[in-house]
């Protein structure tokens, strides 16, 4: 199995790198991109950990070497927010920097399984989808947003909330990954009930956990720590199907004949990555509203990513 990260020099590509070294299967391959000058520094580092996972770190030019045989690629590549910005004031940097490593990825394994971080996930995501599809290798199975952040965070603030061990909690999170098109399905958490106040004010809480980072760190950047653990919690899903183990998570994937062309939905996972798109079951009122107030914006967010490539 390799896994390469692409941006593994930054906040999240650091933790998360550090968490595939010691959780990859043995015999893994760890490939480390970054045009900061100090990835190989940071495989090597990494690779004093005795753990059966082999790094190797590549730098600016090397793009090609790093991606070549790669059976899963995760992205935390770009910019991150300071406090003010949205997600989407990301978009005209970011956009250009996933443009580039799709391209690498079409060059050198375009059969991997691509997971993005890179913000606005809502909008990169298309792009990626755009650049494969111009080159012919399009597989709408093998693309993923990363939501799994808004998930994990979910589980946290249940538990914090009910007193309830937080192994058992299991929060699905549907649309998309900014503001109001994140949508945690409450009405579907088992074990546990929440009164209406209580759905109105953890709602907003999860839409805005990632602002609360970023203020938290007063321009230091965005969540990277939990992201890196949501990323690898993730990236171990991926691999678990790979090795042909029945695995549902939740993801920002293309759906046909969806609420929106690409959605988070629950999903089956396996050795071509999405086996089945499930369905997210039954939404309460306050949710049905939630997701028909939101799909304006996510509709917005993926025209521009679609129409970037254009
Ligand atoms: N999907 C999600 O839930 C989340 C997404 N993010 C997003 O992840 C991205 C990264 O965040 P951080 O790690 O905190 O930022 P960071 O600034 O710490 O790291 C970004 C890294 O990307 C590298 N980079 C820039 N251009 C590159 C290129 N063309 N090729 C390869 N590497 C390149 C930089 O050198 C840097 O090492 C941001 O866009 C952020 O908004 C952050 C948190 C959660
Ligand atoms: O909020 C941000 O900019 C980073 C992010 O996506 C998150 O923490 O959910």
């Amino acid at each position: 199995m390799k896994v390469a990260v692409l941006g593994a020099a930054g906040g999240i590509g650091q933790a998360l790198s550090l968490l595939l070294k010691t959780g990859l299967p043995a015999g893994s391959e760890l490939s480390l991109y970054d045009v900061a000058p100090v990835v190989p520094g940071v495989a090597v580092d990494l690779s004093h950990i005795p753990t059966d996972v082999k790094v190797a770190g590549f730098g600016a030019d090397e793009l090609n070497k790093a991606l070549e045989g790669s059976d899963i690629v995760l992205i935390p590549a770009g910019m991150p927010r300071k406090p003010g910005m949205d997600r989407a004031d990301l978009f005209n940097v970011n956009a250009g920097i996933i443009k580039t490593l799709a391209e690498g990825i079409v060059a050198s394994c375009p059969k991997a399984l691509v997971g993005i971080i890179t913000n606005p996930v809502n909008g990169t995501v298309p792009i990626v989808a755009e650049v494969f599809k111009k080159a012919g290798t399009y597989d709408a199975k093998r693309v993923f947003g990363i939501t799994t952040l808004d998930v994990i965070r979910s589980e946290a603030f249940v538990a914090e909330l009910k007193g309830v061990d937080v192994a058992t909690v299991k929060v699905p999170v549907i649309g998309g990954h900014s503001g109001t098109t994140i949508l945690p399905l409450l009405s579907q958490v088992e074990g546990v009930s929440f009164t209406d106040e209580e759905v109105a004010a953890l709602t907003p809480r999860i839409q805005n956990a990632g602002t609360e980072v970023v203020n938290a760190k007063a321009g230091g950047g965005s969540a990277t720590l939990s992201m890196g653990a949501a990323a690898a919690r993730f990236c171990m899903s991926l691999v678990k199907g790979l090795q042909g183990e029945d695995v549902v998570d939740y993801a920002y994937v293309a759906v046909e004949n969806g609420d929106a062309e690409y959605f988070a939905h629950p999903v089956r996972l396996g050795k071509n990555g999405v086996e089945e798109i499930l369905s997210y079951g039954e939404l309460s009122a306050f949710e049905t509203k939630a997701k028909n107030d939101m799909l304006e914006t996510l509709k917005k967010d993926i025209k521009e990513g679609v129409d970037f490539m254009a």
